[in-house]
């Protein structure tokens, strides 16, 4: 193969990208972070040398900007061999990942709306890259494809049926690459197939969500048409009463205000008051601030009810996975929400959950425990290549 794999990952104020051979090994990566903003940032070399961004620089600045510098070191020579692209929304047109053309362009613009933050900057990315390289395959692949398998009970809204057919209003679910590896190395770590095993798998990063997985398929998962649904997040509100809408109405919020307020004001930043970032918060509520104290009691509290929720989709459960930079790194995370989950049997080793890693393939459980639970890193970036090199060799 000729080049190698180019991942561009377009989140709502961040980009990353990364290399891969074509055995699947990172070569390099390198991520963009507070875009739109005064103080936009760039790095390269696994975020080790600084990239200088323009001030307000946006996503095609940044990705111009740090593919320029992965060329001025070295580590990127002539062209890629094939482009992947992370895309938030794909509707129910995307089961699978798809080779970019004019037709799959449209789908996604037609996604749009469902995913006002995500869609039209993975948008951007693709057109960057296209600029840049325009002989090249690019692959879309979907964060909502792999809930694809989702039953209609589990995706249905209970609203007048019209609203689906004539508008698609419907569970999607998303962070799919994410939960479709969970199910992957959780197989492999059990000594398993991904077809025969059953997991709940919670991704808890920036956006959160959790799915069940029931031999080897999405069958129930939080997230719901947008990104917005489910669990505590690190700026979103996940699950409201949606009798807060028209409340708010009523005390004269736009509908844009509201989108604001949940999407980006609320979560553990709003709760807290002060950050949306769980290391932070779990330093402040060390330190006796109650409010981040508090955020973190709702977002454990929340996780473990959906913990609770997902068994209702599973006949076995082999395993329940945590990952995510929360699900990956916080003990005290996984700690206080299994610790509500007594009465289904789980328990959790101490010592293996503050050490997991370096004990047996980031097992937790306690001896006693009725399930077994694991830390598995997640590496979506891994996924999308994976999907990228396929679709080139297909
Ligand atoms: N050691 C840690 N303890 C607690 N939280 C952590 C730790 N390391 C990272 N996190 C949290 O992980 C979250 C970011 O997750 P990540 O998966 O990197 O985000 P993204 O969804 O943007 O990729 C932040 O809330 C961050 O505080
Ligand atoms: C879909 C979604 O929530 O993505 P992220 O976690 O990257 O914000
Ligand atoms: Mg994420």
């Amino acid at each position: 193969m000729e080049g190698p794999i180019l991942v561009v990952n377009c989140g709502s104020s961040s980009l990353k990208i990364a290399l891969f051979d074509e055995r699947l090994t990172k070569l390099a990566s390198a991520l963009a972070e507070r875009l739109g903003k005064d103080d936009a940032f760039g790095a390269i070399k696994d975020h080790k040398d600084h990239v200088e961004l323009a001030a307000g620089a946006d996503h095609k600045e940044a990705l111009n900007s740090l593919v320029a510098a992965l060329r001025d070191s070295g580590l990127l020579e002539g062209q890629p061999a094939a482009i992947g692209h992370r895309v938030v929304h794909g509707g129910e047109t995307f089961r699978e990942a798809a080779l970019i053309n004019r037709d799959v362009l449209a789908a996604i613009k037609d996604c749009a709306s469902l995913a006002p933050l995500h869609n039209p900057v993975n948008l951007t990315g693709i057109e960057a890259t296209t600029a840049l390289f325009p002989e090249v395959p690019q692959i879309a692949v979907f964060d909502t494809a792999f809930h694809q398998t989702l039953p209609p009970r589990a995706y249905l809204y209970a609203v007048p049926t019209r609203l689906y057919k004539d508008w698609g209003v419907r569970r999607y679910g998303f962070h799919g690459t994410s939960h479709q590896f969970m199910a992957r190395e959780a197989a492999r770590i059990l000594g398993k197939t991904p077809a025969t095993t059953s997991i709940i798998s919670a991704h808890l990063g920036n956006g959160c969500s959790i799915t069940a997985i029931r031999d080897g398929n999405s069958v129930d998962t939080s997230m719901g048409l947008t990104p917005l649904e489910g669990l505590v997040m690190g700026t979103r509100s996940g699950d409201v009463d949606p009798g807060l809408f028209d409340f708010l109405a009523n005390k004269g919020m736009s509908s844009q205000e509201v989108h604001q307020l949940l999407n980006k004001e609320s979560g553990l930043f709003g709760l807290s008051g002060q950050t949306n970032d769980m290391r932070s918060l779990c330093e402040l509520a060390n330190h006796g601030h109650e409010p981040s104290q508090t955020a973190i009691d709702v977002f454990c509290f929340r996780l473990a009810r959906y913990i609770g929720g997902m068994m209702a989709s599973l006949d076995q459960l082999d395993a329940l996975v945590f990952t995510g930079g929360i699900g990956e790194n916080s003990s005290l995370v996984r700690k206080q929400t299994l610790g509500h989950l007594r009465l289904f049997g789980f328990t959790i080793d101490d010592q293996l959950n503050s050490h997991h890693g370096s004990i047996s393939d980031g097992q937790i459980e306690g001896a006693d425990s009725r399930f077994r639970v694991l830390v598995i890193p997640t590496n979506e970036e891994l996924v999308i290549a994976r999907e990228a090199l396929a679709s080139r060799k297909g």
